[in-house]
């Protein structure tokens, strides 16, 4: 089965977001107005049962590309849709509607369960809200019961008149994925849901998610800053620098065979075990590209990236690279794109 395949969800077309920024005493006399380019030009698919994962340095954009999704932001233009309807939401009935279908999971599970209530009382507002604690106090803690049991937190006894101090990070993360779940969503999008965990519980609940995305059907985005889990984890990577996406298609090819500079840079700064074979093969930091990425209040025009690529030409500076397909072996890697005028056809690689 191709990717293409499976009902899409949620789309985003173009989305942007352009956060306005304070103005000092000195551009109080001009008229310019400065904005944060945080998000530009945003083009994915969600589809039921796969996970796609967003991945990008720290300031790429990422949360907004998540929080744009999730409604929480309103956009500075682009189309969200949901099963091909447009949705523009600006909180009340409407807006849980759409969080009935649309759920997000946040970094820090601790800032985002309340400290002074228990499991119950988070997971009992959750299906209550979205209509679906039951006619009977038997029927709510059947509920309860079985929100617990899919996030495999067993016996749910143990567990529901604890405070989210009294479990760990772990559990705790599951206990927000609980309650995400008590919606019933048809997509969650899972803002780094184990950066904020051990190393050694992060396998264990990525497992959970990937378990959710198949017995539920879940179309999940997976945002990360570590691309060697998304390829452990998602079945599509999509790439962000700067506020743009640079790179994307499914995972394995993603990962293993990058295309633009930025995503092998990426790759690079970060080893995974099974390219250790390769780090002779890696090139000095000079010859990869260095440096910080640039202000998003006036990010470099053409590619984003050119001031750090090492294989910039005239043109990146000036010219707004697109999405160039690359060439497909077979079916895995079709859909393979990357954001780069190297892959122009005609120019020199
Ligand atoms: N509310 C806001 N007002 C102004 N600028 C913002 C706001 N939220 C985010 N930004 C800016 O937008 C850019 C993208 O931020 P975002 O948090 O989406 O990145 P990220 O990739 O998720 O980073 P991280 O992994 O550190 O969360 C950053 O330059 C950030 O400073």
């Amino acid at each position: 089965m191709t990717v293409t395949d499976t009902e899409v969800v949620l789309e985003a077309d173009g989305l942007t977001k352009h956060f306005p920024v304070r103005r000092g005493v000195r551009d109080l006399l001009t008229r310019e107005r400065k904005v944060v380019h945080a998000v530009d030009d945003i083009r994915l698919t969600l589809r039921r049962g796969r996970v796609t994962a967003l991945v990008g340095e720290s300031g790429s954009g990422k949360s907004t590309v998540a929080r744009l999704l999730a409604q929480l932001y309103g956009r500075t233009s682009g189309d969200i849709r949901l099963h091909g309807d447009s949705v523009t939401v600006k909180g009340g009935r409407k807006f849980r509607a759409y969080c009935r279908r649309v759920q997000m999971i946040f970094q820090d599970p601790f800032a985002s369960l309340n400290p002074t209530h228990t499991v119950r009382y988070h997971l009992t507002r959750a299906l209550k809200i979205h209509g679906r604690s039951g006619d009977t106090a038997a029927e709510l803690e059947a509920n309860l019961r079985d929100l617990l049991l899919r996030v495999q937190l067993t016996p749910p006894e143990r567990y529901l008149d604890k405070f989210p101090h009294e479990l760990s990070g772990g559990q705790r993360q599951r206990v927000s994925i609980a309650r995400a779940l008590g919606a019933d969503p048809e997509a969650l999008l899972a803002d780094e849901p184990v950066s904020m965990l051990d190393v050694s519980i992060r396998l264990g609940v990525l497992n959970l998610l990937r378990d959710l995305k198949e017995r539920l059907n879940l179309a999940i985005l997976y945002i990360t800053h570590d691309i060697a889990s998304a390829r452990y984890f998602a079945d599509e990577t999509l790439v962000m620098y700067a506020g743009r996406m640079v790179e994307g298609g499914d995972s394995e090819t993603v990962t293993q065979n990058p295309a633009h500079p930025y995503t092998r840079l990426l790759i690079e700064s970060a080893p995974d075990p099974d390219r250790l074979d390769r780090v002779g093969d890696l090139q000095p930091p000079e010859e990869r590209g260095t440096g910080e990425p640039p202000s998003l209040i006036a990010p470099p025009t053409g590619c984003r990236f050119h001031p750090r690529c090492v294989h910039a030409m005239p043109k990146c500076s000036t010219d707004l690279p697109p999405r160039f397909e690359l060439p497909a072996n077979d079916d895995s890697n079709r859909g393979h794109w990357a954001a780069c005028w190297l892959y122009e056809e005609g120019a020199a690689k």
